[in-house]
């Protein structure tokens, strides 16, 4: 996957449950129209959504399973449970949190890598986090890419984004990684988006600022 996404845009379709697009098969229409306008690839969440979509679209896809789990903030592939439930998809990468902040049931990154390795070596481990210090040990543990999906929503984070300090964040973890870094996370327009790969990202994902109409609605109407 990682190969057919270079210099290219991976577009995010997620709607929870609480979002007016929730459903397998809008999302699946999203990610043939992102298909259509040339994405290299589909982000998407939960078994059903990746089923749709891979039914509708060639893209490779990213799986993720969001599940909040009491006493601990990690909700992207938190555990087995979830990496389990992507393996059935057959999606060609799996993102997990990659933070190190406590995960539900006490498990370890270092664990859970193991195990996906172990049950399916072909799929490809992207590494969700927020700080270069998270990116060296995702590094360490061999996951195949760092994403910055993570920066600006984890405490010590909280309130800072992927573009200040001009892609700051962006342009250290690729100076630091071995491995290759995807931006995202508020990525918003097409200029940022070429300013993620002119900073040396392997790709771009961007979700809201093309599937989460509800936000772009927003930010109309605070202009
Ligand atoms: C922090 C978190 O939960 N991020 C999630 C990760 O899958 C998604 O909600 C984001 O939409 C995705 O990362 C793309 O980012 P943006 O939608 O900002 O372009």
């Amino acid at each position: 996957m990682l190969e057919r996404i270079r210099g290219g845009l991976v577009v995010s379709c997620q709607a929870l449950e609480d979002e007016p697009l929730h459903s397998p098969y809008i999302m699946s229409r999203m990610a043939a129209a992102a298909e259509r306008g040339g994405a290299a690839g589909i982000r998407a969440n939960s078994r059903e959504d990746i089923l749709a979509i891979r039914g509708a679209t060639a893209l490779p896809v990213v799986g993720i399973v969001k599940r909040d789990y009491p006493g601990s903030e990690v909700f992207i592939t938190a555990t087995r449970r979830e990496l389990e439930e992507l393996l059935t998809t057959g999606c060609e990468m799996i993102a997990l949190d990659a933070t190190d902040r406590p995960r539900p049931g006490g498990e370890t990154l270092e664990a859970l890598v193991a195990y996906c390795r172990r049950r399916s070596p072909g799929v490809q481990l992207m590494a969700d986090v927020s700080s270069l210090e998270e990116a060296a040990e995702a590094e360490r543990l061999g996951f195949d890419c760092v994403s910055a999906t993570l920066y600006g929503y984890t405490p010590a984070t909280r309130g800072r984004h992927l573009y200040d300090d001009d892609f700051g964040f962006l342009r250290r973890l690729v100076a630091q990684c071995g491995i290759p870094v995807v931006a995202e996370g508020n990525v918003l327009t097409p200029d940022m988006y070429r300013r993620c790969l002119a900073a040396g990202a392997h790709a771009v994902v961007v979700g809201g600022a093309i599937t989460r109409p509800q936000l772009i609605v927003e930010r109309f109407l605070q202009a």
